[in-house]
């Protein structure tokens, strides 16, 4: 495998290959910084003694996924030492020779672990400025026995973030106006699949000309994101891409996934984004992705299509058959939800 960060560290790098020519990013407006305010969500509220409060947190919650698709999550408990610890970890696992990591190298889409780069090696047209680690953490717990105390560290983020998520869909289960316990009942929460992913994007000597991470959905639920300070990260706000700075200390970024979209009948939609590269720090993200379990059927909840008298606008698909077709193609835009919008 060529990782980026070989390529990126060869000397006198000047140009980039022209397969990491990325043709979209002349025809795209650059992104702006948002007009409003990324919604802030205050995790502590949502177990609060007060009724009161958890119902406006649960509001303030609806809107930002109606609205947004993606906010922050702050005072949620999880320690700043192990947040940054992961990230620590993470930048040592890229940091392995290329040997080390070598026996880690993706096969398959459902492999456990899969280090490799761009998206999809096999089936990308042109290539990402991006190396990856992903991991399944979730039912069963895997991970790299290297770096030394990497696989510690991967254990309590991804045990510390679960809890995080499932506080944070059974306060959307409640803004969906259903039981709070509704979305982890009926998607079998307790055995989701939750995947650990290192995205590391090195410095690129043609920064317009490259793009780190294409546009895209994530598959699952609900994602949480952490990254090394160093900005990157865009989403589509309204039709335009706006800037994400992660500027408050000791928060994840959470955005909502297309299982969310298709459980929720449309209501909340999954939020499109995207990473691009600059030519000066390496960026390194952090991202859980939290979904149904991998055999699961996920459609549209009985509520909104019977007692609202809305039709399904999606089809029933096993989230194990979801995650192949997204994860085994090219990965475009949302384009991978039309396969499961009913006609
Ligand atoms: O690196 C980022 O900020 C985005 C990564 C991402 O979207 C993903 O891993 O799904
Ligand atoms: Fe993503």
């Amino acid at each position: 495998m060529n990782s980026v960060k070989a390529l990126a560290e060869s000397p006198d790098l000047r140009h980039i290959p022209s397969i990491y020519v990325n043709s979209a990013n002349s025809t795209e407006p650059p992104a702006l910084d948002p007009e409003d305010a990324i919604p802030t969500i205050d995790f502590s509220l949502l177990t609060s003694d007060d009724a009161y409060l958890r119902s406006q947190v649960v509001k303030e919650l609806d809107i930002a996924c109606k609205d947004w698709g993606f906010f922050r999550v702050i005072n949620h408990g999880v320690p700043e030492s192990l947040m940054n610890m992961v990230i620590e970890k993470s930048k040592e696992f890229f940091d392995m020779s290329d040997e080390e990591k070598k026996e880690f190298e993706e096969k398959d889409v459902l492999d456990p672990i899969r280090y490799g780069t761009s998206f999809n090696s096999k089936k990308d047209e042109i290539f990402y400025w991006r190396d990856f680690l992903k991991v399944i953490v979730h039912p069963e717990f895997t991970c790299p026995n290297k770096p030394l105390g990497f696989r510690e560290v991967v254990l309590e983020y991804s045990k510390r973030t679960r809890e995080v998520v499932k506080e944070l869909l059974r306060g959307i289960s409640r803004s969906l106006g259903l039981d709070q316990s509704y979305v982890e009942k009926t998607l079998k929460l307790e055995s989701g699949l939750q995947i650990f992913v290192a995205n590391l994007y090195p410095p690129c000597p043609q920064p317009d000309l490259a793009i780190g991470f294409p546009p895209h959905s994530d598959h699952g639920l609900l994602t949480l994101l952490i990254n090394n300070g160093v900005g990157g990260l865009q989403i589509k706000h309204k039709g335009k891409w706006v800037n994400i700075n992660n500027n408050l200390p000791n928060s994840f970024l959470v955005n909502t996934g297309d299982q969310l979209q298709v459980f929720s009948n449309g209501r909340y939609s999954s939020v499109e984004h995207r990473a691009v590269v600059n030519n000066a720090a390496t960026r390194l993200s952090v991202v859980v992705v939290n979904g149904p379990s991998l055999d699961e059927v996920v459609e549209p909840a009985k509520k909104f299509v019977t007692e609202e008298g809305c039709s399904p606008a999606y089809i029933p698909m096993k989230y194990k058959e979801y995650l192949e077709m997204q994860q085994g193609n090219q990965i475009v835009g949302k384009t991978c939800l039309d396969r499961v919008r009913a006609v």
